[in-house]
């Protein structure tokens, strides 16, 4: 069957994906309140269309620290895509590049960040995701491996201080990678143990942003911030965008839902405000515009298309949501992602 749509993805990686992998992949934190409500709240947000707005086509693209995308989607950053193909993040670098958007490679991928890069060849816009690491020697090493493999921006998550409580992961007793994957950037770096080497920080500080701010050129964006005093205090500290996110539900269960934490933070800053959890059609990326994000991330559907149909299949999973993005453009009225306004969205109760 061919799918149509994300979900449709979704239902034939579950069918080949081993039940661990799956598990990992689609779970959250506790009793994954926020995984389900990143999903729900863009139902809850309904559009409110503009008519006879004549136009022959509809402009997707934007930039993005002086990058220029085709269309306002990212590849939010996801561990372990060799779990989902054997190709794994190389496929995805091809997928993302033929795409024409960014890739935001996870520091715990099963590639190494050169052969990414590598792979993408120079149409990837390739941005590296970082754990900031207990030992700054190996932080630095991270941060050399993506600016050598020619990364544009490092995005810093912030939200996991400690791990979230993955029940699904207890229960599979999924706690190494299988025998011949590997947080392949970690490679030959202290510390590292081999599978599962990368470390969170509970001391994690402003102070540790202020460090890296000093460490690179690359423009940082922090990744899982919430609040709208923080992303003012991110400015203070020389950040240069900010992605919103509750990592897909996995970190803090409960967490207001990613959509939901948007508009207040991007009125609260001037600087490029990503959001990502729960993006699943072309008209909850309307949404997210509408409400003052600048581009949105996905992360499990990425994984849906690869584990489904290798790099086609995350290139499929691409175009759709471009389709789709292009199909609500049009029936809002908007010639272009810069015409989305917040008067075209409501809330309503379910
Ligand atoms: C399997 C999986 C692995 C992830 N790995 C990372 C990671 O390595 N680093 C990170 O910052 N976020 C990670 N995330 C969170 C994603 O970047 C993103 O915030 C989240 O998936 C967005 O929600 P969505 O899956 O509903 O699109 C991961 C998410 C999933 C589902
Ligand atoms: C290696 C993990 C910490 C990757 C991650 O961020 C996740 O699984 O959500």
């Amino acid at each position: 069957m061919m799918p149509f749509s994300v979900r449709e993805f979704e239902a034939l990686a579950r069918d080949r994906l081993p039940r661990y992998a799956y598990d990992f992949i689609a779970g959250g934190a506790d009793d994954e309140v926020t995984v389900r409500a990143n999903e729900q709240a863009f139902a809850r947000l309904r559009l409110l269309p503009r008519v006879l707005r004549g136009q022959p086509g509809r402009d997707l693209g934007t930039t993005l620290f002086g990058a220029g995308i085709t269309m306002p989607v990212l590849l939010s950053p996801t561990a372990f895509h060799r779990l989902a193909d054997p190709a794994g993040e190389q496929a995805t670098a091809r997928a993302a590049a033929k795409a024409g958007t960014v890739l935001i490679a996870s520091m715990a991928s099963t590639v190494p960040i050169g052969d990414i890069a590598t792979a993408g060849g120079a149409d990837l816009v390739l941005w590296f995701q970082l754990y900031i690491q207990p030992d700054q020697a190996v932080t630095d090493a991270l941060v050399k491996r993506a600016e050598d493999a020619g990364c544009r921006a490092l995005v810093v998550t912030v939200d996991s201080p400690v791990l979230g409580w993955r029940q699904r992961d207890h229960h599979n007793e999924f706690h190494d990678l299988p025998a011949g994957l590997y947080c392949e950037n970690m490679r030959g770096l202290a510390g590292d143990s081999g599978v599962r080497s990368i470390a969170m920080v509970p001391e994690l500080s402003w102070e540790h942003i202020d460090r890296l701010r000093q460490t690179t050129e690359l423009p940082i964006v922090l990744k899982g911030l919430m609040h709208p005093a923080d992303a003012v205090t991110a400015v203070e500290h020389g950040v240069s965008g900010l992605l919103v996110s509750n990592h897909g539900g996995r970190q803090l269960d409960t967490a207001v839902a990613a959509i939901d934490a948007v508009a207040d933070v991007a009125a609260a800053v001037d600087i490029p405000v990503l959001m990502d959890g729960g993006v699943r059609r072309g008209t909850d990326v309307v949404k997210a515009l509408a409400l003052g994000a600048h581009a949105v991330g996905i992360g499990r559907p990425v994984l849906w298309g690869l584990a489904a149909r290798g790099e086609e299949g995350v290139l499929d999973v691409l175009e759709l949501l471009r389709g789709e993005l292009d199909r609500a453009l049009a029936l809002t009225g908007c010639a272009s992602v810069r015409q989305v306004t917040s008067d075209l969205v409501r809330e309503v109760r379910c």
